[in-house]
This record gives C-alpha cells, sequence and structure tokens, in this order.
C-alpha cells in the first residue's frame, strides 16, 4: 500500500493526536505543496472543489465539465470503485456485492483507492482537483479537512422523483465509455414549484447497440441508495455548511440550462467564453 495512504487510513484509524508534524507535512504533499500548473485559487495552486449531491443529480456531469473548464482532475470515488470492480481483483466480490446493495464500502477502502489516485495526480505535477462522490461521511470530512484545503463544496440539488428517473434512465457506452440518459423528466409545476424539464441525452448512432446499464441503478438499489444518503452523507452538508464552504445549486432543467447558470453562480461565465474564443 502507498505512502499516502497508509498515512490518511493511520490518521483516520487513530486519535487527532496522533499524527507527528512530518506526517502532516507528508499528508499534505500530495495535495497541495507541489508548484501550480494553473494558480486559479491566488493559494499558489488550483482549485480544491468538492460537488456533493444524491444519486443522479449530475455531479458527474458538471464536475466533468469543470475539472474540463478549469484544468483539474476529475476525481469520482464511484469510478475509483468500479474500475476496481472490473479488475477482478482480490477486493472485487466483496465491493460488488456492497455497490449492488447500494450500500456504501468502508472508509478505509475508499480512502485507500482514493489516495492512490491522489498520489497518479502528484506525480503529474496536478495541484487541483474536483472530487465528486467524496467525502460522503463525516468521518471522510474531517480526513479530508485534514489532509488538504477545499475553497469550496457545491451541492447539487434535484427533486427525489426527477432523481428516481434519472438514475433508472442512465446509460454507458461499453465501447468508448461515454454516458448517456434516456429518461424524458417532465414534472409539472405545483406548490410553488415551478416545471420541471430534462430532456433526454440521446446516445450517438453509433453507440446505440452498445450500452450498459448499471447494476446498481434498479429501482429497488436506487431507492436504497438515496435512502443511505440522507441517513449518511446528508451531515457532511452540514459539515461544510458550518465551515461556510456550501454552495447550494438547484438544478433548473437539462444540462445547457443548468451549465449556463452554474458558471453564472461561480463567477465563470467569462471563464467560458474566453475558452471557447480560443478553441
Ligand atoms: N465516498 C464513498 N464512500 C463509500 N462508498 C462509496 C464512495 N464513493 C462511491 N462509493 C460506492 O460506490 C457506489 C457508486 O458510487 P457513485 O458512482 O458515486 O454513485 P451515485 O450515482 O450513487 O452518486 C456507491 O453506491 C458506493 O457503494
Amino acid at each position: 500500500m502507498a505512502v499516502l495512504s497508509r498515512l490518511i487510513w493511520r490518521r483516520a484509524a487513530s486519535a487527532r493526536s496522533f499524527c507527528t508534524k512530518s506526517d502532516r507535512q507528508l499528508l499534505s504533499s500530495p495535495l497541495s505543496s507541489a508548484l501550480p500548473a494553473n494558480d486559479s485559487t491566488g493559494k499558489g495552486r488550483n482549485v480544491q472543489w468538492v460537488f456533493l449531491g444524491c444519486p443522479g443529480v449530475g455531479k458527474g456531469t458538471y464536475a466533468a465539465r469543470l475539472s474540463k473548464l478549469l484544468g483539474v482532475p476529475h476525481i469520482a470515488t464511484g469510478d475509483l470503485v468500479r474500475h476496481e470492480l472490473s479488475s477482478s481483483g482480490p477486493l472485487s466480490s466483496q465491493l460488488a456485492e456492497i455497490v449492488n446493495q447500494g450500500r456504501l464500502i468502508s472508509d478505509e477502502i475508499i480512502i485507500d483507492l482514493l489516495s492512490k489516485r491522489l498520489e497518479e495526480a502528484q506525480a503529474k505535477g496536478q495541484t487541483g482537483f474536483i472530487l465528486d462522490g467524496f467525502p460522503r461521511t463525516v468521518r471522510q470530512a474531517e480526513i479530508l479537512e485534514d489532509v488538504t484545503d477545499i475553497d469550496l463544496v457545491i451541492n447539487l440539488k434535484l427533486r427525489e422523483e426527477a432523481l428516481i428517473a434519472k438514475c433508472l434512465g442512465r446509460r454507458t457506452c461499453s465501447e468508448c465509455g461515454g454516458n448517456y440518459n434516456v429518461a424524458c423528466i417532465d414534472i409539472k409545476g405545483e406548490d410553488g414549484n415551478p416545471r420541471m424539464y430534462m430532456p433526454p441525452l440521446p446516445p450517438p448512432p453509433q453507440c446505440e447497440s452498445k450500452l450498459i446499464t448499471r447494476s446498481d441503478d434498479n429501482e429497488e438499489v436506487v431507492k436504497e441508495r438515496l435512502r443511505v444518503y440522507n441517513e449518511q452523507s446528508r451531515p457532511v452538508e452540514d459539515f461544510y455548511r458550518l465551515r461556510g464552504r456550501l454552495l447550494e445549486f438547484d438544478l433548473p432543467g437539462g444540462i445547457p440550462e443548468s451549465w449556463t447558470k452554474l458558471l453564472h453562480v461561480l463567477n465563470l461565465d467569462d471563464h467560458e467564453h474566453k475558452r471557447t474564443a480560443a478553441a
């Protein structure tokens, strides 16, 4: 196991006072001490952001777009877990059982997977990241807090009926890895809530026959994941709210509309214009 993983886990497993100063320096170095490729924070490094939100809300979609825009890696712990599942390594069957029941895998395993991914980023000289799907428990948030200086936490929000439909409509192309959604969500406005319309995101013709559905995207498991989110991950929102770092974002509709609004609240509309003009 990599040094960082060992140290982070030792940190997680022990009391706060356990770590020596040199441990602390080692712990934080992969995330924040290398020279920045692009200092977009004024802190001598690139952005270190987190996406929170229920299953199906679109964390992956918007985190991937922002990471491209800001030139930082998009690190999704769900992808790290699925990669491990597909590797048929020793952990694979243990993880499959947990994921397919809609439960969370242990803090120890997820931190180990994340540490390895962060070390790869460090080796490439990357100083920022957008995390998606981590932290999911208050304990994970505390560990992250000890080793990084998270700038911003974006909490994506959508009505529950839309979340379930979106999870059930998710498809991935088994060849190119592209993500699509076949659900057409149209919830009429009532009780002061506006109408919510999210058109499908259909695959291109060459992917149509190669679409696969995640094994945990069936109704029973999605409902369990939502229950687990409310029980174990909702308190993470309060963790960051209390620290003044939580940005609440209600998705207004489909991707074009939501992306424009998100860039606006993040003060990044200009960034997008410059990038499009330079392309
Ligand atoms: N931070 C984490 N802690 C524990 N388990 C995790 C974490 N991230 C991902 N997982 C596991 O991987 C599964 C898939 O994660 P993800 O793709 O992020 O799903 P979702 O669509 O529910 O947001 C989760 O249901 C959980 O079992």
